[in-house]
């Protein structure tokens, strides 16, 4: 079975949990796209709801899809958010930003009743750290930010496009990181929050109350 019917499965299976009336932040990737093309159906079948993107992607998109849409100038909490990652683990632990939304993602996933995670089977790992771990920069400090993470072994790599420097919705630099030789994964975000200019990781950890990966022609959910 492909990756594209997997995602598209575990799409499927999370809208299940959209109700009338309800607030959900809508993720970024190509695995949110299913879950955009979904939702994009119930509206047309009349189901009202209003969504939160968190990325000027999702955005464009899911105004070309007709769901309606709000900021979170409007609103304290969503109902639900659903979204894609980078990896999880066994714990549910994730990796995300891989798109470069994860500043805004976790913003949307912290404000959230319900953060539910859609994958296909690949992004199941053992581990974290297979995936680089993204981490959103302000472009002043992120030369400086890179020396010193290169002195705690992490390997930064500035994420580049098109050869100039990958730039964020909210006008930032993304460094991925190797955080292969890590053992705590929760003194590494620690750590990392508290460097002056890093403004946020893409470790998402405790933040997922269920995943839901397609394997095969089926789904399997973990929840918290
Ligand atoms: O975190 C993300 C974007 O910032 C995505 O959820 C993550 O990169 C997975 O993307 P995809 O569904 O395309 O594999």
């Amino acid at each position: 079975m492909s990756q594209k019917l997997e995602k598209q499965l575990a799409a499927k299976e999370a809208i299940k949990y959209v109700k009338n009336g309800m607030t959900i932040g809508l993720g970024t990737g190509s695995t949110a796209y299913y879950m955009l093309k979904e939702l994009e159906q119930l509206v047309l079948n009349g189901l009202e709801i209003i969504g939160v993107p968190s990325s000027e992607n999702t955005k464009k998109l899911a105004i070309e899809m007709g769901i309606p849409l709000t900021t979170l100038d409007k609103i304290d909490r969503m109902d639900i958010y659903i979204d894609g990652t980078d990896e999880f683990d066994p714990y549910m632990q994730l990796i995300k930003g891989g798109g470069g939304a994860l500043l805004r993602e976790k913003v949307l996933a912290h404000n959230s009743n319900l953060v539910i995670i859609i994958a296909d089977s690949t992004k199941e790992v053992r581990r974290l750290g297979e995936f680089k771990l993204p981490i959103e920069t302000i472009p002043f400090a992120t030369a400086n930010i890179g020396r010193l993470l290169n002195k705690m072994n992490l390997h930064p790599i500035v994420r580049l496009k098109d050869g100039k420097n990958y730039i964020t919705d909210e006008g930032n630099y993304i460094l991925d990181l190797n955080i292969l030789n890590v053992s705590n994964l929760s003194v590494l975000e620690g750590e990392l929050k508290q460097i002056p200019g890093i403004v946020e990781t893409g470790l998402f950890l405790d933040m997922a109350h269920k995943i839901i990966v397609g394997k095969g022609d089926k789904t399997v959910t973990l929840s918290r």
